[in-house]
Protein backbone atom coordinates (compact mmCIF):
# COMPACT_ATOMS: atom_id res chain seq x y z
CA UNK A 1 0.00 0.00 0.00
CA UNK A 2 1.27 3.51 -0.67
CA UNK A 3 0.21 5.80 1.82
CA UNK A 4 -0.07 9.78 2.11
CA UNK A 5 0.46 11.10 5.54
CA UNK A 6 -0.76 15.19 5.00
CA UNK A 7 1.31 17.47 6.77
CA UNK A 8 -0.81 20.53 7.75
CA UNK A 9 0.91 23.65 9.66
CA UNK A 10 0.20 22.44 13.18
CA UNK A 11 -0.13 18.78 12.67
CA UNK A 12 1.50 17.05 15.53
CA UNK A 13 0.20 13.10 15.22
CA UNK A 14 2.06 13.06 11.70
CA UNK A 15 4.89 10.89 12.88
CA UNK A 16 2.79 8.57 15.45
CA UNK A 17 0.53 7.70 11.90
CA UNK A 18 3.75 7.69 9.78
CA UNK A 19 5.28 5.43 12.46
CA UNK A 20 2.27 3.30 12.67
CA UNK A 21 1.80 2.84 9.20
CA UNK A 22 5.45 1.84 8.50
CA UNK A 23 4.58 -0.53 10.89
CA UNK A 24 2.19 -2.58 8.74
CA UNK A 25 4.22 -2.52 5.67
CA UNK A 26 3.12 0.44 4.17
CA UNK A 27 5.50 2.69 1.85
CA UNK A 28 4.38 5.87 3.63
CA UNK A 29 5.58 9.62 2.65
CA UNK A 30 4.64 12.74 4.18
CA UNK A 31 2.76 15.46 1.54
CA UNK A 32 2.84 18.59 2.63
CA UNK A 33 0.03 21.04 2.10
CA UNK A 34 0.33 21.92 -1.09
CA UNK A 35 0.79 19.50 -2.94
CA UNK A 36 -2.38 18.99 -5.72
CA UNK A 37 -1.87 15.60 -6.76
CA UNK A 38 -2.42 12.07 -4.62
CA UNK A 39 -3.42 10.02 -7.42
CA UNK A 40 -0.01 7.74 -6.81
CA UNK A 41 -1.25 6.58 -3.70
CA UNK A 42 -4.02 4.00 -2.37
CA UNK A 43 -4.97 5.98 0.72
CA UNK A 44 -4.41 9.37 2.39
CA UNK A 45 -4.27 10.55 6.10
CA UNK A 46 -5.03 13.47 7.85
CA UNK A 47 -3.33 13.80 11.12
CA UNK A 48 -4.26 14.21 14.29
CA UNK A 49 -2.76 17.68 15.55
CA UNK A 50 -3.87 21.30 15.77
CA UNK A 51 -3.70 22.54 11.96
CA UNK A 52 -3.34 26.32 11.56
CA UNK A 53 -3.38 26.83 15.40
CA UNK A 54 -7.51 25.67 15.48
CA UNK A 55 -8.20 29.60 14.42
CA UNK A 56 -11.54 30.04 13.66
CA UNK A 57 -13.15 26.65 14.59
CA UNK A 58 -10.89 23.32 14.09
CA UNK A 59 -10.05 22.63 10.73
CA UNK A 60 -12.04 25.27 9.16
CA UNK A 61 -9.00 27.01 7.82
CA UNK A 62 -7.00 23.19 7.07
CA UNK A 63 -10.30 22.66 4.61
CA UNK A 64 -8.94 25.41 2.18
CA UNK A 65 -5.43 23.97 1.81
CA UNK A 66 -4.20 23.29 -1.78
CA UNK A 67 -4.24 19.47 -0.75
CA UNK A 68 -7.56 19.37 0.18
CA UNK A 69 -9.09 19.39 -3.61
CA UNK A 70 -6.63 16.40 -3.98
CA UNK A 71 -8.11 14.78 -1.10
CA UNK A 72 -11.45 15.26 -2.58
CA UNK A 73 -10.43 13.54 -6.06
CA UNK A 74 -9.03 10.64 -3.97
CA UNK A 75 -12.22 10.05 -2.28
CA UNK A 76 -14.24 10.50 -5.63
CA UNK A 77 -12.03 7.75 -7.04
CA UNK A 78 -12.85 5.24 -4.45
CA UNK A 79 -9.77 5.18 -2.38
CA UNK A 80 -9.59 5.43 1.30
CA UNK A 81 -9.28 9.02 3.10
CA UNK A 82 -8.56 8.45 7.05
CA UNK A 83 -9.53 11.48 9.34
CA UNK A 84 -8.23 11.42 12.97
CA UNK A 85 -8.62 13.70 15.37
CA UNK A 86 -7.88 16.99 13.76
CA UNK A 87 -8.35 15.03 10.25
CA UNK A 88 -11.78 14.15 11.53
CA UNK A 89 -12.73 18.31 12.15
CA UNK A 90 -11.10 18.53 8.81
CA UNK A 91 -12.94 16.36 7.27
CA UNK A 92 -16.25 17.72 7.90
CA UNK A 93 -15.11 21.65 7.81
CA UNK A 94 -14.47 20.14 3.97
CA UNK A 95 -17.77 18.84 3.71
CA UNK A 96 -16.63 15.10 3.31
CA UNK A 97 -18.54 13.89 6.16
CA UNK A 98 -21.32 15.46 7.63
CA UNK A 99 -21.76 16.93 10.78
CA UNK A 100 -19.24 19.21 12.76
CA UNK A 101 -17.24 18.84 15.94
CA UNK A 102 -17.83 21.54 18.49
CA UNK A 103 -16.27 22.20 22.27
CA UNK A 104 -16.81 19.11 24.55
CA UNK A 105 -19.37 19.40 26.61
CA UNK A 106 -17.81 20.25 29.32
CA UNK A 107 -14.84 22.55 28.38
CA UNK A 108 -11.38 21.22 28.42
CA UNK A 109 -8.77 19.23 26.84
CA UNK A 110 -9.27 15.41 27.61
CA UNK A 111 -6.05 13.15 27.45
CA UNK A 112 -8.01 9.89 28.30
CA UNK A 113 -7.97 5.53 27.10
CA UNK A 114 -11.76 5.32 26.30
CA UNK A 115 -13.33 2.56 25.98
CA UNK A 116 -15.26 2.40 22.46
CA UNK A 117 -18.15 -0.05 20.80
CA UNK A 118 -17.33 -0.94 17.08
CA UNK A 119 -21.28 -0.30 15.75
CA UNK A 120 -20.09 -1.75 12.77
CA UNK A 121 -17.32 -4.46 11.68
CA UNK A 122 -18.21 -4.36 7.85
CA UNK A 123 -16.37 -1.36 7.25
CA UNK A 124 -13.11 -0.78 5.26
CA UNK A 125 -11.97 -0.22 8.74
CA UNK A 126 -13.35 -2.00 10.82
CA UNK A 127 -13.29 -5.57 9.37
CA UNK A 128 -10.21 -7.14 10.99
CA UNK A 129 -11.89 -6.86 14.07
CA UNK A 130 -12.81 -10.17 14.22
CA UNK A 131 -12.53 -11.56 17.67
CA UNK A 132 -16.03 -10.76 18.78
CA UNK A 133 -14.92 -8.02 21.47
CA UNK A 134 -17.66 -5.67 21.99
CA UNK A 135 -15.67 -2.94 23.15
CA UNK A 136 -11.85 -1.81 22.23
CA UNK A 137 -9.53 1.25 24.16
CA UNK A 138 -7.96 3.76 22.54
CA UNK A 139 -6.94 6.97 23.54
CA UNK A 140 -8.39 10.41 22.98
CA UNK A 141 -6.85 13.55 23.33
CA UNK A 142 -9.25 16.88 21.87
CA UNK A 143 -10.89 19.83 23.10
CA UNK A 144 -13.31 19.94 20.26
CA UNK A 145 -14.20 16.19 20.31
CA UNK A 146 -17.91 16.42 20.74
CA UNK A 147 -20.02 15.76 17.17
CA UNK A 148 -23.13 16.80 16.35
CA UNK A 149 -25.65 16.56 13.32
CA UNK A 150 -29.08 17.62 12.99
CA UNK A 151 -31.56 14.42 13.57
CA UNK A 152 -32.49 13.56 9.90
CA UNK A 153 -28.56 13.43 9.22
CA UNK A 154 -27.81 11.73 12.88
CA UNK A 155 -30.75 9.05 11.69
CA UNK A 156 -29.26 8.17 8.35
CA UNK A 157 -26.01 8.00 9.77
CA UNK A 158 -27.41 5.28 11.83
CA UNK A 159 -29.46 3.66 9.08
CA UNK A 160 -27.02 3.54 6.89
CA UNK A 161 -24.15 1.95 9.23
CA UNK A 162 -22.05 4.83 8.84
CA UNK A 163 -21.57 5.35 12.85
CA UNK A 164 -18.61 2.87 12.92
CA UNK A 165 -17.28 4.12 16.56
CA UNK A 166 -19.39 4.96 19.75
CA UNK A 167 -17.81 6.02 23.14
CA UNK A 168 -19.54 2.95 25.55
CA UNK A 169 -19.77 5.93 28.23
CA UNK A 170 -20.92 9.70 27.70
CA UNK A 171 -16.81 11.35 27.61
CA UNK A 172 -17.42 15.05 25.62
CA UNK A 173 -21.56 14.99 24.90
CA UNK A 174 -21.18 13.59 21.48
CA UNK A 175 -24.80 12.92 20.22
CA UNK A 176 -25.60 9.53 20.65
CA UNK A 177 -21.71 8.62 21.77
CA UNK A 178 -20.79 9.01 18.42
CA UNK A 179 -16.89 8.54 18.06
CA UNK A 180 -16.54 7.77 14.60
CA UNK A 181 -18.44 8.05 10.94
CA UNK A 182 -17.78 7.25 7.54
CA UNK A 183 -19.40 8.86 4.57
CA UNK A 184 -22.30 7.05 2.55
CA UNK A 185 -19.97 5.64 0.22
CA UNK A 186 -18.05 3.87 2.87
CA UNK A 187 -14.26 5.19 1.58
CA UNK A 188 -13.55 7.94 3.86
CA UNK A 189 -13.44 7.92 7.86
CA UNK A 190 -12.98 10.28 10.00
CA UNK A 191 -12.93 9.31 14.15
CA UNK A 192 -11.87 11.18 17.13
CA UNK A 193 -10.26 8.01 19.07
CA UNK A 194 -6.30 7.65 17.88
CA UNK A 195 -5.90 3.83 16.62
CA UNK A 196 -2.17 4.81 15.35
CA UNK A 197 -1.47 5.15 19.08
CA UNK A 198 -2.69 2.22 19.92
CA UNK A 199 -0.32 -0.35 17.85
CA UNK A 200 2.26 -1.45 20.05
CA UNK A 201 2.60 -3.79 22.81
CA UNK A 202 5.09 -2.62 24.56
CA UNK A 203 2.87 0.35 25.06
CA UNK A 204 0.56 -1.44 26.68
CA UNK A 205 -2.32 -1.06 23.90
CA UNK A 206 -2.94 -2.55 20.56
CA UNK A 207 -6.39 -2.26 20.02
CA UNK A 208 -5.92 -0.23 17.30
CA UNK A 209 -3.86 -2.94 15.07
CA UNK A 210 -7.10 -4.22 13.40
CA UNK A 211 -7.89 -0.67 12.16
CA UNK A 212 -4.91 -0.73 10.13
CA UNK A 213 -5.27 -4.48 9.22
CA UNK A 214 -8.65 -3.78 8.54
CA UNK A 215 -7.77 -0.85 5.44
CA UNK A 216 -4.82 -3.29 3.99
CA UNK A 217 -7.56 -5.99 3.99
CA UNK A 218 -9.62 -3.76 1.93
CA UNK A 219 -6.78 -2.24 -0.38
CA UNK A 220 -5.11 -5.69 -0.90
CA UNK A 221 -8.57 -7.27 -2.04
CA UNK A 222 -9.65 -4.62 -4.40
CA UNK A 223 -6.17 -4.74 -5.77
CA UNK A 224 -6.77 -8.47 -6.84
CA UNK A 225 -9.67 -7.58 -7.92
CA UNK A 226 -8.31 -5.60 -9.92
CA UNK A 227 -5.16 -7.53 -11.41
N1 LIG B 1 -5.19 15.40 18.89
C1 LIG B 1 -5.77 16.27 18.11
O1 LIG B 1 -5.91 16.07 16.91
C2 LIG B 1 -6.25 17.56 18.70
C3 LIG B 1 -7.58 17.88 18.12
C4 LIG B 1 -8.06 19.30 18.18
N2 LIG B 1 -7.24 20.25 17.67
C5 LIG B 1 -8.76 19.54 19.46
O2 LIG B 1 -8.17 19.95 20.45
O3 LIG B 1 -9.93 19.31 19.48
Amino acid sequence: MKAAVIQFPGSNCDFDMYYALQDFGADVQFVTEKATDLSAYDAVFLPGGFSYGDYLRTGAVARFAPVMTAVQQMAATGKLVVGVCNGFQILTEAGMLPGQLMMNQTPGFICDEVKLTITNRQTAFTNQYIDAKTTIKLPIAHGEGRYVADDATVRMLHENGQVVFTYATDVNGSIDRIAGITNRRGNVIGLMPHPERAVETLLGNTDGRPFFESLLATIMTKETVEA
